[in-house]
């Protein structure tokens, strides 16, 4: 392990110092496309300034005959692109991939000015963001970069999810984690066979009715995800980096993948995946606070004065700690309002 005096320090001579924070830049959704395609590259101008993150995907989804052909649209994407306010990623090939290490000389030398996070799929422990940390210093110092690219890391091993605090800490480049139910899904041996959301067999049922097992016994659906949404929210929060949902793979079913989006963002994650453009609105809609959120937010701190203490307002209890909820839910408004003045003009900022 490093030391925590040299934590900050570049990983190579005449690469950038690495940042103390993660700058906020809304991410509500990260919309991935596949550069390969030349009629989803030509979409890109007109769904820059829809979404918060454009992502160059390169791993899966491509297929294995054109991941030389996506590694040059996204360098096609990044040269010729004004991308104003909206980030743009990309997600390389697994560190065990044939490509990865193209995906990361290309990213870095051809595209580096125009990235802003790179996606790592698949990371099993520290040691892989200790890898990619490195190398990409010694491109970033190759390419003469004056900022350093961040890492967003997918969970989606179990072996990802038991070491995910140690990745979350592994280097200060780690921008955030997305969770990869589809990948983790399989390597769990979990028995889904789909992209995200509920499963109707995954379920808790009513007790027997007057102990009749045959009675009509209400079922209830049971979250798939709570358990490593909730441990990958905690181990982001630990580090200051930010959690994310990954794909919903049902594109028809938008009310499905509004609740997924809705129960990831009350958890605590900042955006999802977006895969086909009808996702877009969704994340936007959920990742945002709604007007009656920031509005009961705001009563709540204004009543609470400096924050301390306890009152009743319209029948409930609010205190230090109700009063801090509302506090992230005003600040988030705040710095969404701050770059869409729609937004601005519903929350009455
Ligand atoms: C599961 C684990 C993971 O790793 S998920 C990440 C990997 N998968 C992906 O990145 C998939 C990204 N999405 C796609 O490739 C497409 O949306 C797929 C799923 C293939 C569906 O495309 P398609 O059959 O064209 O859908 P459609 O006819 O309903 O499309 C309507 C119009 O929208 C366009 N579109 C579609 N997807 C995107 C996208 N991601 N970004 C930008 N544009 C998109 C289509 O080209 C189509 O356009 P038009 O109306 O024909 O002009
Ligand atoms: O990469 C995403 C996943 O769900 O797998
Ligand atoms: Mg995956």
């Amino acid at each position: 392990m490093r030391s925590p005096k040299d934590f900050f320090k570049p990983l190579a001579v005449g690469a950038p110092a690495p940042r103390h924070e993660i700058p906020f830049r809304p991410s509500r959704m990260i919309h991935f496309f596949p550069p390969s395609n030349e009629k989803m590259r030509s979409k890109v101008p007109d769904i820059v300034p829809q979404v918060d993150v454009l992502l160059a995907n390169l791993e899966d989804g491509v297929p294995a005959t054109d991941k030389e052909a996506a590694r040059a649209g996204l360098v096609e994407v990044a040269q010729n692109t004004d991308f104003g306010e909206t980030q743009f990623w990309t997600r390389v090939n697994s560190l065990d991939s044939p490509w990865c290490l193209d995906d990361l000389t290309a990213a870095v030398l051809e595209a580096g000015e125009a990235l802003d996070v790179i996606m790592i799929p698949k990371v099993e422990g520290p040691e892989d963001i200790h890898y990619v940390d490195r190398l990409l210093a010694q491109l970033e110092a190759k390419a003469g970069l004056s900022e350093p690219l961040m890492i967003h890391a997918i969970l989606e091993t179990a072996r990802g999810v038991a070491n995910v605090e140690e990745i979350c800490l592994a280097s200060p480049r780690m921008q955030g984690l997305s969770l990869g139910p589809a990948d983790l899904a399989a390597n769990r041996r979990m028995k889904t066979t789909r992209v995200g959301g509920g499963h109707p067999d995954y379920l808790v049922r009513q007790d027997p009715i007057d102990g009749d097992i045959e009675s009509d016994r209400t079922i209830y659906q049971q979250d798939l995800w709570h358990y490593t949404i909730a441990r990958m929210v905690d181990a982001c929060g630990t580090a200051g980096i930010l959690p994310f949902y990954g794909p919903f793979g049902d594109i028809a079913d938008v009310v499905a993948c509004e609740d997924q989006f809705r129960n990831a963002y009350l958890l605590g994650c900042v955006g999802a995946w977006s895969l086909h453009p009808k996702q877009i609105d969704i994340a936007k809609r959920v990742f945002s606070p709604s007007p009656e959120s920031v509005a009961h937010a705001r009563r709540v701190v204004e009543a609470m004065g400096d924050g301390t203490g306890a009152i009743m307002l319209d029948g409930k209890m609010e205190d230090d700690a109700s009063c801090k909820q509302c506090q992230v839910v005003l600040s988030l408004a705040k710095e969404l309002a701050d770059r869409d003045p729609e937004l601005a003009e519903a929350y009455g900022f």
